[in-house]
């Protein structure tokens, strides 16, 4: 394996008396996208607070760029590019002015932060409005120019918090590429985020933090197979009838849970539908509708918080 540009190992992290991270370990390589998911107050922005060096941590190491986030916090700063749902961008200042301007913060001379300007701008799809003050840029623009604020000096390392939270599907896709192409040139890239799509989209790799631990980790598709194959997807008419299904489920043999007003049923072969309908049946629980999926995501996602973190 390639030597990973964000690594974290055993980071504890406690507020108090809460314990906002609870050994929590993952690593990124270059030209990775790690997807880092979790329900609110799961540890997310605990998490990148420490390794984009804003917070220490209260246990464990974590380095970034070679570089170790407590004893060389400046060499990371330097070497890191963060973007968020809070845009760091001047509106009252055109694009190109709020770009030059942060790369002569980052030590570029006049022509060299013209040029990266430029090509930054080009890159983004933000070159015509280049000269309007970005007060007038859509939510996609900002989060776009406020991006490519961010890769100005060229970072190894890329995190990205929630960066299409609010965006149109149409902002949200132009996002995507920009991340896209972050990878393929190379970077690390961090990604939190809500929308599980966005995760099966973007990452290579998904680790799913619950209560301060690592629930899970892997690649969507190793997350979705850990859940068996294929899932039944029921509705019934009363929450009376879904709280007895699920008993009776699980009194089959089966592992059912509840997601939203759906019950779901992982299976592993189609013809465990037949075992499903039967014991329903025997019960007298008739359901609304009943379909047959590969699980999503969002399958697993409601899997793993349901349970108390291993
Ligand atoms: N400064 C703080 N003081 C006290 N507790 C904190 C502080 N920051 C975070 N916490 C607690 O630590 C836990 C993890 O919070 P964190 O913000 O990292 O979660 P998150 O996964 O980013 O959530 P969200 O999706 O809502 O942003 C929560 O219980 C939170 O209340």
């Amino acid at each position: 394996m390639d030597r990973p540009v964000i690594e974290a190992v055993g980071l504890i992290r406690e507020f108090g008396g809460v314990t906002a991270l609870d050994g929590v370990g993952l690593h990124v390589c270059a030209g990775e996208v790690l997807g880092l998911l979790g329900h609110n107050g799961a540890g997310k922005t605990t998490l990148v607070d420490i390794l984009t060096t804003l917070i220490p941590p209260t246990g464990g190491t974590a380095r970034v760029a070679g570089c170790d986030v407590v004893a060389e916090g400046r060499e990371v700063r330097r070497r890191i590019g963060v973007a968020g749902q809070f845009s760091s961008v001047d509106v009252r200042m055109s694009g190109c002015d709020n770009l030059v301007f942060v790369a002569r913060l980052l030590g570029a001379g006049r022509r060299a932060a013209r040029e990266r300007t430029e090509r930054l701008l080009e890159a983004f799809g933000l070159a015509e409005a280049a000269g309007r003050p970005a007060a007038e840029y859509s939510g996609g623009m900002l989060r776009r120019l406020d991006l490519a604020a961010c890769l100005l000096g060229s970072p190894e390392a890329v995190f990205l918090d929630e960066p299409t939270t609010g965006l149109d599907p149409a902002g949200r896709a132009a996002l995507w590429s920009v991340v896209e192409e972050l990878a393929a040139e190379g970077c690390a890239v961090l990604l939190t985020t809500q929308y599980l799509e966005e995760a099966d989209r973007l990452a290579d790799r998904i680790t799913v933090l619950s209560r301060g631990r690592v629930a899970a980790e892997g690649t969507a598709a190793e997350l979705k197979a850990g859940l068996g194959s294929l899932s039944v997807s029921l509705s019934f008419g009363s929450g009376a009838d879904r709280g007895a299904a699920l008993r009776v489920l699980r009194e089959a043999g089966f592992d059912p849970y509840g997601d939203g007003e759906r019950t779901v049923v992982p299976i592993d072969a189609p013809r465990m539908l037949a075992g499903v309908v039967r014991s329903l049946d025997a019960s007298g629980l008739e359901p609304s509708r009943i379909s047959l999926d590969e699980p999503t995501l969002d399958d697993v996602f409601a899997a793993l918080t349901r349970r108390p973190a291993p």
